[in-house]
């Protein structure tokens, strides 16, 4: 068996620097985590990868490219529809080792994710290869500060669960840049949660203000 997270979650969320810390902790308990680049526009991260989709195609192969002609967002899906068509690239240079354990960083255009197969028929081949795939969901602490934005990444964040229905863990990041109070508020809504979600029946529904 060996596994993998597929590291996913809006741009800018803090999805590389989560790789790059989980591979450092794994580094520092004498374990070995690989991290695979999934994003063909990526310009910096401190991690080192054990594979680059960029080896494959780049963001730029495919805006450049005078007859699809390709904007930002339409060229990242080509990219990743490219890898799909191409999946034997990825399964030849994952071999076929045993407890391999990966990080899979995303690209941050979370429709990928919500509503299109792209990344569910890519699990499938994981899973097809004896991966075990976990999801998880990284978002800005900000997400949950406010309630509107807090109901649009709630929202997200089930949409992809739902989407790839696979294990799905939420992360939050950038715990460090808030306010004592804000952290504060956070913990204490948390617990709210935790002890409701403890006691609620089937059927029954639980709620809570920020
Ligand atoms: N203070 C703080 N900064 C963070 C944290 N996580 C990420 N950042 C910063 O947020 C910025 C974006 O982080 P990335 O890890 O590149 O985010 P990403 O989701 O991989 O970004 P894209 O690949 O562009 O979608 C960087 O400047 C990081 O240093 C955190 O927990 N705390």
């Amino acid at each position: 068996m060996r596994y993998a997270q597929l590291v996913m979650g809006p741009a800018g969320s803090g999805k590389s620097t989560y790789c790059t810390n989980v591979q450092r902790h794994a580094e520092d308990s004498k374990r070995s985590i690989h991290v695979i680049n999934l994003d063909p526009a990526a310009e910096r991260f401190d991690y080192v990868p054990a594979l680059d989709i960029r080896d494959l195609i780049q963001l730029s192969d495919a805006m450049e490219d005078e007859d699809l002609m390709f904007g930002p967002n339409g060229g990242l899906v080509f990219c990743m529809e490219y890898l799909i068509n191409n999946i034997k690239w990825l399964e030849d240079e994952l071999g076929s080792g045993e407890d391999d354990y990966y990080l899979l960083d995303c690209p941050g255009q979370i429709e990928l994710f919500t509503h299109m197969n792209v990344i569910r028929t890519l699990v499938e081949h994981l899973e097809d290869w004896n991966f075990r795939v976990c999801g998880v969901f990284v978002l800005d602490a900000n997400f949950v500060l406010e309630n509107s934005k807090f109901i649009s990444g709630s929202m997200v964040a089930l949409a992809a669960m739902a989407n790839l229905a696979i294990p799905h863990v939420n992360i939050i990041t950038k715990m460090d840049l808030l306010s004592k109070s804000s952290k504060k508020r956070i913990e204490r809504q948390h617990e709210h949660w935790t002890n409701s979600a403890a006691h609620v029946g089937p059927g029954e529904s639980t709620s809570g203000n920020l």
